[in-house]
C-alpha cells in the first residue's frame, strides 16, 4: 500500500512555503482592502492571488483533485466534502492582521479522502514556522515534534479564541459573555492571534490548553485539527459532541478535562453550515 499521500504532502509543503514568501513579499507594499460578509471581514488581492497560487500548482500535479478555498467560495463555488480527494485552503489565514502588519498569518492546506483529513500544514509565514500533521504520524514544527499540553486544571490553563467578523449585538453578547465566564473560572488568561488556523497551532504545541470559535469556517480549521489531534489534543463540537468540520464551530484541547469545562461556558448562536446551499459573497472595494 506504501504511501499514497506522500506526494500530495511533500507538495502542500511547497506550495504553502511558497504562498508564505508571497504573503510576506505583499505584506511591504500597499495593501487595497476589500470586504465581504461585514464591514469588518477584510479580503485583499494578496488572498486572491495566493489562493490561485496554491490551486494552480495543486492542480496541475493533481488534476483530477477537488478544491474548497476560501476566496473562490466567496465567490459562489460550491463548499461540499465529498469522498473524492479534497484540498481545504485558507490562503491567508489572518487577513486583518496581514492588513494592519499585526504578526500572525498563516497559509492553511488540508487534504481530505473519503472525508477523512490525511494531513494539514499551516505556515505561520510572518515567524516562519511550519506546523505539520499526518494521520497517524505525529505532529511538527519545523522538524521539531510538537505535543499538547499536560495541564489538566483549568485554573492553570490559557484558553484562545476569537471574536470573529459578525458585530451583531447578540452574537458579540454571546461572545463577550462566554469570554468572561471563561476568565472568571478563573483561569491564567484569554489569548487571540487573530487566526484560527494560528490558535490551533499554539494548543498542539502545548502553548495554550484550548481554542474554541463558533463562525469560523472548514478552511481556517482543517490543516490545525489534523496537527491538534497528531500532538495528543481533543477535539469536539461546541456542545460535546463529536467534531463537525463544516458546522462552523468546534473546541479542540489538550485533553478532555480541559475541553469539557470549556464546553460548560460556551453560549452557542447559531451559524449557516459551511455546507448548506452557496450563498456568494459580494465583494465590496472602497474606490
Ligand atoms: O483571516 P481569515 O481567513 O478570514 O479567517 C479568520 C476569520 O476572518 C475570523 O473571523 C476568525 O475569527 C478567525 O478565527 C479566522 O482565522
Ligand atoms: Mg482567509
Amino acid at each position: 500500500m506504501g504511501d499514497p499521500w506522500l506526494s500530495a504532502y511533500d507538495a502542500a509543503l511547497r506550495v504553502a512555503r511558497k504562498a508564505g514568501a508571497v504573503i510576506r513579499d505583499a505584506g511591504e507594499k500597499e495593501i487595497k482592502v476589500c470586504t465581504k460578509s461585514s464591514t469588518v471581514d477584510l479580503v485583499t488581492k494578496t488572498d486572491e492571488r495566493v489562493e490561485k497560487i496554491i490551486i494552480g500548482a495543486l492542480r496541475e500535479q493533481f488534476p483530477d483533485h477537488c478544491f474548497i478555498g476560501e476566496e473562490s467560495v466567496a465567490k459562489g463555488e460550491p463548499c461540499n466534502l465529498t469522498d473524492k480527494p479534497t484540498w481545504i485552503i485558507d490562503p491567508v489565514d489572518g487577513t486583518t492582521n496581514f492588513v494592519h502588519g499585526f504578526p500572525f498569518v498563516a497559509v492553511s492546506i488540508a487534504f481530505a479522502v473519503n472525508k477523512e483529513l490525511e494531513f494539514g500544514v499551516v505556515y505561520s509565514c510572518l515567524e516562519n514556522k511550519m506546523y505539520r500533521g499526518r494521520n497517524g504520524k505525529g505532529a511538527f514544527c519545523d522538524d521539531e515534534k510538537i505535543e499538547v499540553s499536560d495541564v489538566k486544571d483549568i485554573h492553570k490553563s490559557i484558553i484562545i479564541s476569537e471574536h470573529g467578523t459578525d458585530r451583531s449585538c447578540e452574537k458579540v453578547e454571546k461572545i463577550f459573555s462566554t469570554m468572561k465566564k471563561i476568565l472568571c473560572i478563573p483561569v491564567h488568561g484569554l489569548r487571540g492571534s487573530g487566526t484560527a488556523a494560528t490558535n490551533m497551532c499554539l494548543v498542539a504545541c502545548g502553548a495554550v490548553e484550548a481554542f474554541f470559535e463558533i463562525g469560523i469556517h472548514c478552511w481556517d480549521i482543517a490543516a490545525g485539527a489534523v496537527i491538534v489531534k497528531e500532538a495528543g489534543g481533543v477535539l469536539l463540537d461546541v456542545n460535546g459532541g463529536p467534531f463537525d468540520l463544516m458546522s462552523r464551530r468546534m473546541v479542540s484541547a489538550n485533553n478532555m478535562v480541559i475541553a469539557e469545562r470549556i464546553i460548560k461556558e460556551i453560549e452557542i448562536f447559531p451559524a449557516d453550515r459551511d455546507d448548506a446551499p452557496i450563498k456568494k459573497i459580494t465583494k465590496f472595494c472602497k474606490k
